[in-house]
């Protein structure tokens, strides 16, 4: 997957923010990348574009090849709902629905039977850890347990995309890990491309490269972590 000189600017004239300016980037699958920067540095707007949420103001980006800057409005949608799992700082789940259900939401809406889409969420959320948990309410998990009830469902139609945007923010520091553990062991595949913007460096360790901007460029793209972590290796 790449961008190829994507721009985005908000507002005209005066008020014109440039978000991006002119980014190349390429997004290899089977590795977890994390997007680090300083707040307003254009990270969500970055991964807003490659999600297909946002259109840039110039430049094209390929994704899972498929160029989404040509690509119209309702096809977006259903590219975006088959292809790209989400996860964001706040959990999103629905209150008066289990974790299975809230695991499930994306195959019911794929058109799924609903005694499937059970049987499948429940194997998700196994593989998050919550096996035990399944009929549990949102409001009698933790927040590291909602957040991973969110994993699993950003994961359950198996998309070969996986956005995340800060999914350690609103967690300590011991979930933090735990839920970068889960994307890392959970989400990253040889055939799935998983990108995570962060500002928490407590979790660097679990990217295989780290993708630093400013001001709406990238500065400098590390790779070449060790097992040992990002530390270890000398960086
Ligand atoms: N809808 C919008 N309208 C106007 N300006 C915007 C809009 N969205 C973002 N911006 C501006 O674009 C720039 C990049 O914002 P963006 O949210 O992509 O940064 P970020 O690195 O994700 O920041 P943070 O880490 O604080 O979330 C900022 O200057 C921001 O104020």
């Amino acid at each position: 997957m790449s961008l190829r000189g994507v721009a985005k600017e908000y507002g005209t004239g005066e008020a014109k923010v440039v978000a991006l300016g002119g980014v190349d980037l390429e997004i290899p699958y089977g590795e977890l990348v994390l997007l680090v920067g300083p707040s307003g540095c254009g990270k969500t707007t970055l991964i807003s574009v490659v999600a297909g949420l946002l259109d840039p103001t110039r430049g094209e980006a390929e994704v899972l090849g498929h160029n989404l800057t040509r690509m119209g409005g309702t096809r977006k949608v259903n590219f975006r709902g088959a292809n790209i799992g989400f996860v964001f700082q706040q959990y999103n789940l629905l209150p008066t629905m289990t974790a299975v259900e809230n695991a499930c939401v994306p195959l019911l809406i794929a058109g799924w039977p609903r005694k499937k889409a059970l049987v499948k969420a429940a194997g998700l959320l196994e593989a998050v850890g919550l096996g035990g948990r399944a009929n549990s309410l949102p409001s009698q998990l933790s927040g590291g347990q909602q957040q991973r009830v969110a994993i699993a469902r950003a994961l359950v139609h198996e998309p070969r995309l996986l956005v995340c945007d800060e999914p350690t923010a609103a967690l300590d520091a011991q979930s933090g890990r735990t839920v970068m553990g889960l994307i890392r062991q959970v989400a990253v595949q040889p055939d799935r491309a998983v990108i995570v913007v962060t500002h928490d460096s407590r979790v660097y360790d679990f990217g295989d490269r780290i993708v630093e901007m400013s001001d709406g460029k990238i500065d400098r793209i590390k790779t070449g972590r060790t097992e040992a972590g990002w530390n270890a290796a000398g960086h």
